[in-house]
């Protein structure tokens, strides 16, 4: 962990969100110590989502307020949210068919640099220069997922755990604080989903903040520090993964019913 301090990176306030007649997020508030792999967790429509889209500012509070290192969020647009430092995945891989590995990641540095795309169309030296400058950083960002090797092939040629790397190193091309991942394990088995978990420690261990949606309870238990359970878009549980799993009111959510020490 590289921060122990128990410093709040991120913060929701009482926050509500309602489509029409359906509350999806009732006043919640949850926060993120800095430094972590926090996970999000509840079952099937629980809200989960909505949270994320409302952390990057895709959609608008109903109520509450959403702070990231201090500032409020909530009134900002999502690429100023994502300016401040605040990247994602999505549930379902997003990668462009046709487009390599390194293009893939490219997408997300080069022209998330304030890169005048007229000047590259006309290729000026600087326009040259910063796209050197973008290959580096995408090939960069390759190693830090274990894809380097990979940068030529064609992205829909991949496993779908090698997939969702790309989608991690090009979420990491805008060079986040806090990175937001709605379940990055989805669709994969066993050893895949816990070579996910290693890369999100070591992202972790290179000074992120990770906020995991994940529905893999016992990858929530083995890589995230703490957790928020939310229910009906309502907080459940929260603390350490194995509190959260051994509240009563989390049992019943999951299982319908309490589970003894033995799990039955
Ligand atoms: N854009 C939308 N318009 C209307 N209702 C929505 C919208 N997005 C989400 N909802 C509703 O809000 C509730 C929470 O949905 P959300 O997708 O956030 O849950 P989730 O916990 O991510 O679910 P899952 O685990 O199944 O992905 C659901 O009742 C859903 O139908």
């Amino acid at each position: 962990m590289t921060d122990t301090s128990g410093q709040t990176i991120h913060e929701l306030k009482n926050v509500v969100k309602k489509f029409g007649g359906v509350t999806a997020v009732n006043n919640l508030s949850m926060s993120i110590a800095k430094g972590t792999v926090h996970g999000l967790i509840g079952p099937n429509g629980a809200g989960k989502t909505t949270v994320i889209n409302l952390i990057t500012g895709l959609f608008d509070v109903s109520g509450g307020t959403i702070l990231f290192n201090g500032t409020r969020t909530d009134t900002l647009e999502p690429h100023q949210i994502a300016g401040l430092g605040i990247s994602r995945t999505y549930q379902n891989v997003r990668l462009f068919s046709g487009m390599s590995v390194l293009e893939q990641v490219l997408t997300g540095c080069y022209l998330g640099r304030g890169t005048n795309l007229f000047a590259s169309f006309l290729g000026t030296s600087d326009a040259r220069r910063k796209w050197k400058t973008s290959r580096q950083t995408a090939m960069h960002l390759l190693e830090r997922v274990g894809m380097a090797d990979r940068a030529d092939e064609l992205a829909e040629t991949l496993s779908y755990g090698e997939q969702r790397r790309i989608e991690i190193a090009r979420a990491l091309g805008s060079d986040p604080k806090l990175l937001l991942l709605d379940e990055p394990t989805a669709g994969m088995n066993h050893s895949e989903a816990s070579d996910i978990g290693k890369l999100v420690h070591e992202l972790r261990d290179s000074g992120l903040t990770i906020l995991m949606v994940e529905h893999n309870i016992s990858l929530v238990t083995e890589f995230c520090e703490s957790c928020t359970v939310i229910n009906f878009g309502q907080l459940l549980a929260e603390g350490t993964p194995r509190a959260c799993i051994d509240n009563p009111d989390v049992q019943i959510a999951y299982f319908g019913k309490k589970r003894d020490a033995h799990g039955h």
